[in-house]
């Protein structure tokens, strides 16, 4: 039960990150009557676009974050990327507030130190080996430990930011270099983890709501310096890895616990299913859902997270997304080829309005659906392939 939005009786929704993901979560809330309210370290964000008002803030500084909530006293706090101040999350829950999923999720998914350990070490998933490191010495003693090829990660980043494959010794230095450049806190820790030679990767989009726990079909993905860059659905999986790939899902979102739509990353491989990484929010390869599911992912965390029901997920269709990335950092852009990639057939596109461009940054995103994966593969790379980012 709740009013209309900007009455007293209104439901709020903050958003901590306001990236392309939260804008379509927002529609979602929006869709259901809810007052929403965006906030991120940049102004005119995606989610800022479409959302009730918003607000600009270092969402790492915990004295700024702890006063913005306690100011707009929303009734759910929804975390849209890791960079936050998560003990204050945990504070603030502590408080009566309720953080999405939970504060400990987002505390625990905020580094990769936090949810390895939990997967691997309290939960026994299994995982790539590896090892931490806060130094260019204690990095060459955990290359040598993993062995090589490894892959270098700040501890705190997402979107392949400040990741490298570390092939040989000799590339230890320049792939801590990478790290500290790209992290998103000024936090000089990385992991190392073993390289896993997959057959493919997979996103396991799980549900978890008062309906219980749903798994949406999974999504296959290929990833370029480790960023997404096209996703399909569904992934052609045996009955085994299905069932091996759900029980990982099932065993980190009860750990995690709480309502809302999560991210499972897997490895498939010949020994069987790796855990990899979880997003305790939407995915990016899950975008794809938009063109595929009768309730996008962005639609299924809405419900769940306000404690509504899901009955069931339908795949209406195969599908595809690709995506459109800037190669340049300026501030004034066009996109180009709207009417080329939208002449694709079965072809939506989303362009995100991020104000400025930056190497590798995601713009947009074609979603393609087909009576085939391979032909949706197709159409959403040829409606991408029309789209170009233009510079002054
Ligand atoms: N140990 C590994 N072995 C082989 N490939 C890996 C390994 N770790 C990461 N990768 C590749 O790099 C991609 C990105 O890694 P990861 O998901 O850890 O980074 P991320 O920055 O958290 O990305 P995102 O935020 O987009 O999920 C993976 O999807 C996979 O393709
Ligand atoms: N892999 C995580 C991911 O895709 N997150 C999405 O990207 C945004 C940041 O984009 P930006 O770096 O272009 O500002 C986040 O806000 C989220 O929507
Ligand atoms: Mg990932």
């Amino acid at each position: 039960m709740y009013g209309a939005p900007l009455s007293k009786n209104a439901k709020k929704i903050m958003l901590l990150g306001s990236g392309e993901l939260g804008k379509e979560v927002v529609i979602e809330a929006q869709r259901l009557g809810i007052e929403t309210i965006a906030v991120d370290r940049y102004a005119h964000a995606p989610a800022m676009q479409v959302a009730h008002r918003s607000h600009v803030i270092n969402m790492l500084d915990g004295e700024q974050l702890r006063k913005l909530i306690e100011q707009e006293r929303p009734d759910l706090i929804v975390p849209e990327i890791e960079a936050i101040a998560t003990p204050v999350l945990v504070e603030l829950e502590q408080e009566g507030y309720r953080v999405i999923p939970t504060a400990t999720a987002s505390r625990l998914t905020m580094d990769r130190e936090g949810i390895r350990r939990l997967a691997s070490e309290t939960l026994k998933l299994r995982t790539a080996k590896y090892a931490f490191a806060d130094s260019l010495e204690e990095l060459r003693a955990g290359v040598a430990e993993i062995g090589t090829p490894c892959v270098i990660k700040p501890i705190m980043s997402s979107s392949g930011k400040g990741q490298s494959v570390c092939r040989m010794p000799d590339d230890v230095e320049q792939s801590w270099n990478y790290a500290m450049e790209g992290g998103r806190a000024k936090n000089a820790r990385v992991i190392i983890e073993e390289f896993i030679h997959f057959d493919s990767e997979i996103t396991l989009l799980t549900v978890r709501s008062v309906s219980g726990t749903t798994y949406c079909e999974p999504i296959g993905h290929i990833q370029k310096d480790g960023d997404y860059i096209e996703s399909w659905q569904p992934h052609a999986m045996s009955t085994q890895q299905i069932e091996e790939a759900q029980h990982i899902a099932k065993t980190i979102t009860d750990a995690l616990g709480g309502y809302g739509l999560y991210g499972v990353e897997l490895f498939l491989t010949k020994e069987g299913v790796y855990f990899s990484e979880v997003s305790p929010r939407p995915h990016d390869t899950g975008m794809v859902t938009m063109a595929t599911q009768d309730l996008s992912e962005f639609a299924l965390h809405a419900r769940a997270i306000l404690g509504l029901p899901i009955t069931g997920i339908r795949l209406l269709t195969p599908g595809a997304s690709y995506t459109l990335k800037a190669d340049q950092e300026q501030t004034n852009y066009t996109i180009s080829g709207l009417e080329e990639a939208l002449s694709v057939s079965n072809t939506q596109v989303r362009v995100f309005g991020k104000p400025e461009t930056k190497v590798g940054r995601r713009m947009a995103v074609a979603l393609s659906s087909a009576d085939t994966v391979e032909e949706a593969r197709k159409l959403a790379k040829q409606a991408a392939s029309a789209l170009k980012v233009n510079y002054e």
